[in-house]
């Protein structure tokens, strides 16, 4: 067998194959799996569902799967496999109609197409975290589910490198049918600046033609109208025109105007898909309004600034309309609000560490800092229930505890999350008062550091190693702000599905501080999803990479060795 599955305690170690292996994933497969004894057959991601579904039924309590691993080393894949193998167990057979479990594995296909791109190490990596609660009644049958997803990577929409792509979709809709094409004013991916500033269009294997067509169908089963996928669809290729609206110097001092006739046709087109005014579009690019005591002043955006704006309200659209079809699929679906119990299975983004860390990859690493603790507690309560269970003498195993490096991080105050919203607030602040406030006050703390000659970087000693962040664009990466101007153009659409993306806020709540922290939600997230994970009782899937060529059949030792020594494993390996 080339796919190598294998169990360290509890915790089955998966390595991609890189290849599609059919018969070990199929019904067949699945038939064998059922109700056999956990270790009685070779070690498959079908064991530990099995287990968790049977620990489900006969325990009455709930369960969840963590799937770990580094980006590439197959988490989506098993998770979408173990979600059909629970589909397998819970479904109900001879339903007619979309079933809750259909709607469930047909989810995947669509986040997979408005959250997942190309990238340096996954030809379709996510770029969000994602957990799926699925719901069981008191039969063991699946009554419901539930989708929360984490933190989508926005700059993705406005810039992206070689040899990268920008998400899916833009480029499942340049290759829809001509009548789709011509309708949203698409064509050749190669003309747009979103998607050719690097100079990968195709993925290997990847027939995005092809992908469109599914992509709707799989709209279709999870319940989303053929208006709403009409509209989704002319807000994506909306993003599109939008990022080819380039500025000059305008008459006035540190003013800006429309480039050019083609800078002017692509406005007017984003104003028709988007149904708004093509006025107050180029208005609301080109200036910007400040709220003074005195009253409202216009203050007109130089080209740099015009073209930032640009792509601030690109991302800021997308990623309400990921989260629209987020809460799309879920309302859909439906929760089964007597549900006696659910199997979650949580597919996160692991531990990350590149050249250039930024504000994305500290939320990364809390995330991951907040499951290994979660993880030690499980596994060594585990164990030491082992040793006295085997009447084996044992004195307590100290562990590495991470609550001072979860604290600095997260704290409030006094945590470097505070600090941050703490800067956003200030209106002076910069990066490097941002920089210099954290030098000064974590100068002592054991687990943070400042490089040498530094000036805005800091360094965090994680539970997998040292990480060393660039606080330059922390601040405005904090900031949840959607410009009134932009809030204003949209939430008066003629189309309500773009209307609703931007619903107007109260009254009050538009009064106060318009900023939003992005960090302080993530963290409230990441908060609720460790209680919910608290409720149950986790299993462990670590995924490992083989290599760094995506390719079958090759091993790399040192790699796959760092990897096992950074996740689950360094913790058992370590007594
Ligand atoms: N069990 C498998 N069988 C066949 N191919 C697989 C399997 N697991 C992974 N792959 C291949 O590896 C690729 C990467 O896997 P996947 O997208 O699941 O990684 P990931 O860990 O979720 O990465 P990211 O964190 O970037 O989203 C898949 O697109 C697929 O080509």
């Amino acid at each position: 067998m080339t796919y190598e599955q294998t169990y360290t305690g509890n915790i089955l170690i998966a390595v991609n194959p890189f290849r599609r292996l059919p018969h070990l994933y199929d019904v067949h497969m699945m038939e064998q799996y059922k109700g056999a004894a956990f270790g009685e057959l070779s070690p498959h991601l079908f064991a530990v569902a099995d287990t968790c579904y049977r620990a489900m039924i006969n325990e009455k309590g709930s369960q969840s799967i963590l799937v770990s691993g580094e980006s590439g080393a197959g988490k989506t894949e098993t998770t979408k496999m173990l979600m059909r193998y629970l589909a397998f167990m819970g479904g109900r057979t001879g339903t007619e109609g979309r079933t809750v479990e259909q709607q469930v594995l047909e989810s995947n296909p669509v986040l997979e197409a408005f959250g997942n791109a190309k990238t340096v190490k996954n030809n379709n990596s996510s770029r969000f975290g994602k957990f799926v609660e699925i719901q069981f009644d008191k039969y063991g049958k699946i009554s419901g589910a539930a989708i929360r997803t984490y933190l989508l990577e926005r700059s993705r929409v406005c810039q992206v490198s070689d040899p990268e792509r920008n998400y899916h979709c833009f480029y499942m809709l340049c290759a829809a049918p001509p009548e789709d094409v011509k309708k949203f004013k698409l064509g050749d991916p190669r003309q747009f600046h979103y998607l050719n500033q690097s100079s990968c269009y195709e993925v290997a294997n990847v027939d995005d033609a092809r992908e469109y067509l599914e992509t709707r169908n799989a709209m279709d089963i999870v319940g989303i109208s053929q208006e709403e996928q009409e509209a989704i669809f002319r807000v994506v290729a909306a993003i599109l025109h939008l990022g080819n609206i380039d500025f000059i110097k305008g008459k006035d001092v540190d003013s800006s105007k429309l480039k050019d006739d083609k800078s002017l046709n692509h406005l007017k087109t984003a104003a028709e898909l988007l149904k708004c005014d093509e006025t107050s579009l180029e208005a609301s690019l080109c200036k910007r309004v400040i709220v003074t005591p005195d009253g409202n002043i216009t203050k007109p955006l130089d080209p740099a600034a015009a073209a930032l704006n640009r792509d601030a309200l690109a991302k800021t659209i997308y990623s309400r309309l990921f989260d629209w079809i987020v809460d799309k699929i879920n309302s859909s679906i439906g929760q089964d609000p007597n549900a006696e119990s659910l199997i979650g299975v949580l597919d996160i983004y692991g531990f990350e560490s590149f050249k250039i860390n930024s504000f994305e990859q500290l939320c990364i690493n809390l995330t991951n800092e907040k499951l290994q603790q979660h993880f030690n507690q499980h596994v060594f309560k585990m164990e030491q229930e082992e040793y006295t269970k085997e009447e084996i003498n044992w004195s307590y195993v100290e562990f590495v505890d991470n609550q001072d490096v979860l604290d600095l991080i997260e704290k409030k105050p006094g945590g470097i999350i505070a600090l941050l919203d703490e800067a956003c607030m200030f209106p002076k602040s910069t990066h490097e008062t941002f920089a210099q406030k954290m030098y000064q006050i974590y100068k002592a703390h054991k687990r943070f550091s400042k490089p040498k000659l530094a000036r805005t970087d800091f360094t965090i000693n994680h539970y997998a190693g040292d990480v060393t962040y660039q606080a330059d664009y922390f601040l405005d990466k904090n900031k949840d702000y959607v410009v009134a101007e932009h809030q204003a153009l949209l939430d008066a659409s003629k189309c309500s599905f773009v209307a609703n993306l931007f619903p107007q806020l109260p009254e009050e709540s538009s009064k106060q501080s318009k900023f939003s922290s992005i960090g302080t939600r993530f963290k409230q997230q990441l908060q609720s999803l460790m209680e919910t994970l608290n409720t149950t009782e986790p299993h462990y899937i670590r995924c490992v990479k083989p290599n760094t060529v995506l390719k079958p059949g090759i091993f790399e030792n040192f790699n796959v060795l760092n990897q096992l020594r950074c996740g689950v494993s360094q913790s058992l390996m370590s007594h």
